[in-house]
C-alpha cells in the first residue's frame, strides 16, 4: 500500500513486459491491493490520454443535446440493454433514483448465432463522431483489462491465460454518466450505495465524488489523480476468487460540481459459470452464469426491464438479491 494515495496505486506498465518476472511482480501488487481494499488506483504507459480526452468531449457533446433527441436512442428500444438513459430510469430500493443520465454501451455483437439479452448489436446515436470516440476508448480498455485478467490469473496461481477462453464476446458493458450539478437539490444521491456485479471495473472519472466503503463501515473520498483509472473487484471476482477479494461498496454522493464518469465493466463470455478457481479451497459460494447475473442484477433496477418482468414478457431465472455481495458492514447509510 502507498501510503501518499487513500487508496493503493498500482502501475501496471509491466503487464506488457516480456519477462514474466515483471508481470508476476505487478499481480503481486494487485493481490495485495485486493485482498486489503478492493479498490485502488492504476496507471500504466498502457493508457493512452488522448482517448480519454476525446470520449470526455463526446459525452458532453452528446449530454448536452435536447431530451427529445437523446431520447430517440433510448435504452428501452435496444435488443441488448445499450442506449440512452434518462434520469429516473434507475431505481433503487425504494423507488429512489439516482441524480444522473448515462448512455450504455454494450460489446458490439454482430453475429447473429448467440445474442444472448446483453449480446447484440449496440444502439448508437445519431450524432457524428460518437460511435468513433466511443469504439476507440472501449477497444483500448478492454486491452488493459484482458491485461489485468492475466494478471488476476498469475496472482490467484492459475495459468496466465486462464481466463482468455472465457473473454471472447464478453458483454463488458461500458457507461458514459453525467451527473448534472443542481445547486438546488437537497440530497439527490448521483448513485446509490452498490457493489459492482461483473469481475472488476475501469473507472474514469473527471471530478471527485466517488466514495468507498472501508472495512470499518466509513465512508471514504476518493480524489482524483490525473492519468489514473480507479479499480474495483465486482461479484464476479469475490465468486472466482473464493472470497480472497471482496467486491466494495460504492457511491456517488450530491455531486458539487458538474461531473462525467466512464466505468468499463469486465465481465467473462455470457454463458460462463462463475465459481471459485482457486484450487486446493473448499467453495464458499454457490456457481452462477454470469450473463445471467448479470441481467438478474440489471432488470432489478431499469424501470423498462422491471415493467417487463411485471407483464411477464421477461421471466427471471435464478434471481438473487441486488445485495449479496460485499462485506456487510454497520454504518452504511452514515
Ligand atoms: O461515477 C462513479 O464514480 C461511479 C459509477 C459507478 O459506481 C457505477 O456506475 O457502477
Ligand atoms: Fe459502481
Amino acid at each position: 500500500m502507498n501510503d501518499e494515495h487513500v487508496l493503493p496505486m498500482v502501475d501496471i506498465s509491466l503487464l506488457e513486459s516480456a519477462d514474466v518476472q515483471d508481470r508476476m511482480a505487478v499481480a503481486r501488487q494487485l493481490d495485495r491491493a485486493c485482498r486489503d481494499v478492493g479498490f485502488l488506483y492504476i496507471r500504466g504507459d498502457q493508457l493512452n490520454p488522448q482517448l480519454f480526452a476525446q470520449l470526455v468531449e463526446t459525452a458532453k457533446t452528446y449530454f448536452a443535446q435536447e431530451d427529445a433527441i437523446k431520447l430517440r436512442s433510448y435504452i428501452g428500444y435496444s435488443e441488448n440493454h445499450s442506449g440512452y438513459v434518462p434520469i429516473g430510469e434507475e431505481q433503487f430500493g425504494s423507488g429512489t433514483f439516482d441524480l444522473k443520465e448515462a448512455y450504455d454501451v454494450n460489446y458490439d455483437y454482430l453475429a447473429e448465432d448467440g445474442r444472448r439479452p446483453l449480446l447484440g448489436p449496440t444502439l448508437w446515436p445519431d450524432m457524428p463522431g460518437f460511435k468513433s470516440a466511443v469504439q476507440a476508448y472501449y477497444q483500448h480498455v478492454r486491452t488493459i483489462g484482458r491485461q489485468i485478467f492475466g494478471a488476476f490469473a498469475l496472482a490467484l496461481n492459475l495459468e496466465e491465460h486462464f481466463f482468455d477462453a472465457q473473454l471472447r464476446h464478453s458483454p463488458s458493458q461500458l457507461r458514459l454518466i453525467h451527473y448534472p450539478f443542481n445547486a438546488a437539490a437537497q440530497d439527490a444521491s448521483g448513485i446509490g450505495a452498490h457493489t459492482d456485479y461483473e469481475c472488476f471495473t475501469l473507472l474514469f472519472p473527471t471530478a471527485p465524488g466517488l466514495q468507498v466503503l472501508d472495512k470499518n463501515g466509513a465512508w471514504l473520498d476518493v480524489p482524483i489523480i490525473e492519468n489514473t483509472m480507479i479499480m474495483n473487484i465486482g461479484d464476479m471476482m469475490e465468486i472466482l476468487s473464493n472470497g480472497r477479494y471482496l467486491a466494495t461498496k460504492h457511491r456517488v454522493k450530491r455531486v458539487s460540481e458538474e461531473r462525467y464518469s466512464f466505468p468499463l465493466f469486465f465481465s467473462c463470455d455470457y454463458d460462463y459459470v462463475i465459481r471459485p478457481v482457486v484450487e486446493g479451497e473448499k467453495p464458499r459460494y454457490q456457481a452462477l452464469k454470469g450473463g445471467e447475473h448479470l441481467y438478474n442484477q440489471t432488470a432489478q433496477t431499469f424501470s423498462y426491464l422491471k415493467k417487463k418482468v411485471a407483464s411477464g414478457e421477461v421471466q427471471l431465472t435464478n434471481a438473487v438479491p441486488l445485495d449479496s455481495f460485499g462485506m456487510n458492514t454497520a454504518g452504511e447509510s452514515a
